[in-house]
């Protein structure tokens, strides 16, 4: 099995495109099916299944670069390249093995790769060899580190050539009229902000835009680290080589115009910015000051198309010190750049109504007392009575004592520890010690049998194993000791290590935390099944919402503790900000 960027290209019998489909870290694998046919499984959505038969064509010869390039035909004289890039050389040969295992009637978990004999680049169509090195090369999630590595994609200069045109199609599947009318602007190249209450799924359409603009000329970014990794970006700070961006416009200017930060920024066509909500507006306006000096142009942003999305009710920028931060709709950049924002409304995370409603109010600051004791009412509340034995995540202002109730809990289950350590797949020391301190997951996971643990991945929205989703460890395998989880949606199994990638580094670890406690921030963008939350110590504006607002129902949230109006406040600045865009009604 390997994780990987894909793309799939139907191509006509002249050779032209006739449409396409591509996903970030996706697993695909050959394997039988229950007919007990090999297939290759290739986890999009939907997920494609594919015949291994005569005319199969594979390209091995950047397997060592993370690519694999698979041929084949389809219907009525047309082909499909399947184009794997950003995996791990292992997998490829595993997976170049069980192909070839497929091909020759063996059982595809022959995995054996030592003979290139029928995946050999010799004969590789030509048409399919230049696709494969115009796809995203190894680790393409961080495309500032693509240049920095021997033998990798050198970026498309501007050679004058047209774009390939952005793709319609799959992108658009089950997604809400308002997430659509995003999607529509965003082809059309206008500079775009969407935003919209915890769980209007500003994520979910988040990747299908990361999906649908060219890989080569798009750099998805977000504010913090942890964000970052959630989306397979890298911080707007690693794009714009800024560092800490401790310094002026001027000297900021002088870091971004080096290197392969000045590669970035002349080549990026599209920056796509998640949590916008914790960018400092003063930030914003040095970025936009160096863009327009980096790409010698007058225009906003330098001409680079931006593609913001959070929701400024939820976390705000970290202050240092006393000093309170901007927004970013404070700053001069946003006036000039951002002239669409649309929100989305329809919730998806929760069913309920009236706990929709009461969370919009929170969001708002505008709980009455009524309201607040609606949403008591509507909680859980005394013992937990889960018969599956998942207990609430507790949900905390501070990470310490997140780490200390886990640990705590940890050592009072009986049996012995099981470890996994993190594995280093890629990288320079510092590239890596950064992705750990970003990463969801840490470099040592320490379970046992009966740990409460939280899935910080989504691997399998179909099967309900979301980012957030809770769970408790029922077992290890019996060989490579992979801890067997059984999830609050009712789903057992075996959680296998997950790639993660970030500016240059990438690493394999079990994508799971502790889930007695977590932190507010961690939490935020999760969907939380059972989650317990005390607002007592409270001291940010938009805390107390996102607490509330994992819980994916009234059903699911157990709130302790006193509950005042005090703790539900929302910054005025942002009920300003949000009560000016309605009455715009500029979407
Ligand atoms: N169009 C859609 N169709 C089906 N499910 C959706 C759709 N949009 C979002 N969802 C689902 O709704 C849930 C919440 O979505 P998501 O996490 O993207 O919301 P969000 O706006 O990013 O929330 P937050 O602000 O809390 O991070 C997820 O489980 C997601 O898969």
């Amino acid at each position: 099995m390997a994780q990987c960027n894909v793309r799939l290209e139907y191509m006509a019998s002249d050779g032209g495109l006739i449409r396409s489909q591509t996903g970030r870290n996706i697993l695909v694998d050959v394997k039988l099916n229950d007919a007990g046919e090999p297939r290759i499984f290739i986890e999009l959505k939907p997920q494609v299944e594919l015949r291994i038969g005569k005319g199969i064509r594979v390209f091995n010869g950047k397997v060592e670069e993370g690519m694999l390039t698979i041929s084949m035909p389809v219907a009525m004289g047309q082909r499909l390249q399947i184009l794997l890039s950003a995996a791990l050389p292992k997998q490829l040969r595993e997976l170049c093995g069980s192909l070839r295992a497929a091909l020759f009637g063996r059982d595809p978990n022959d995995r054996d790769c030592s003979s290139s004999k029928h995946c050999n680049d010799e004969n590789a169509d030509p048409q399919a060899r230049k696709r494969q090195r115009s796809h995203p090369g190894p680790l393409h999630d961080d495309p500032a580190a693509g240049d920095r590595r021997p033998g990798a994609r050198q970026p498309p200069r501007n050679s004058g050539k047209p774009e390939k045109p952005i793709q319609r199609g799959t992108e658009s599947e089950n997604l809400t009229q308002a997430q659509e009318r995003v999607l529509e602007q965003i082809r059309s190249g206008k500079n775009v902000f969407f935003t919209g209450s915890a769980g209007t799924g500003k994520s979910y359409l988040l990747q299908k835009v990361v999906n649908l603009l060219p890989a080569a000329t798009t750099f998805i970014c977000a504010t913090t680290g942890l964000a970052a990794c959630n989306i397979g970006g890298i911080t707007l700070n690693q794009f714009a080589g800024i560092g800490r961006a401790e310094g002026s416009a001027q000297e900021l200017l002088k870091y971004a115009a080096r290197g392969a930060g000045l590669e970035r920024w002349r080549r990026c066509k599209t920056l796509v910015i998640d949590e916008v909500s914790m960018l400092d507006g003063d930030l914003f306006d040095k970025l936009e000051f160096i863009a327009r000096e980096i790409r010698n142009s007058v225009q906003p942003f330098g001409g680079i198309q931006l593609v913001l999305s959070g929701d400024f009710h939820q976390l705000p920028p970290v202050s240092k010190g006393d000093e309170r931060r901007l927004f970013a709709f404070e700053g001069l950049a946003w006036q000039r750049c951002i002239k669409i924002c649309i929100e989305l409304t329809e919730v998806k995370r929760q069913t309920d109504m009236s706990f929709i409603r009461v969370l919009n109010a929170i969001r708002e600051g505008k709980c009455s007392q009524e309201q607040l004791r609606e949403l008591k009412a509507m909680c859980r509340s005394g013992e937990d009575d889960h018969a599956d034995g998942i207990l609430p995540t507790k949900l905390h202002t501070h990470r310490k004592e997140c780490d200390h109730i886990n640990a705590m809990h940890l050592e009072e289950l009986p049996g012995d520890f099981v470890t996994f350590k993190a594995q280093k797949a890629a990288g320079s020391d510092g590239a890596y010690q950064s992705l750990l301190a970003s990463c969801p997951v840490r470099a040592m996971l320490h379970l046992k049998v009966g740990a409460q643990v939280t899935l910080v991945k989504t691997v399998d929205l179909a099967r309900g194993l979301c980012n957030g989703a809770r769970g408790v460890v029922v077992r290890f395998t019996a060989t490579l000791k992979l801890p067997v989880v059984h999830f609050a949606c009712g789903t057992e199994c075996v959680v296998e290590r997950q790639q993660w990638n970030l500016a240059g580094a990438s690493m394999l670890q079990v994508p799971l935390e502790l889930g007695w406690a977590l932190s507010i921030h961690k939490s935020q963008g999760m969907t939380l099944d059972r989650v317990e939350v005390s607002l007592e110590k409270v001291f940010e504006c938009g805390q107390a919402y996102v607490a509330l607002s994992r819980a994916s129902s009234a059903h699911g949230l157990r709130l302790v503790g006193r509950l005042t109006g005090d703790a539900i406040r929302a910054h005025p600045k942002v009920v300003d900000f949000y009560e000016r865009l309605r009455h715009m009604k500029i979407h």
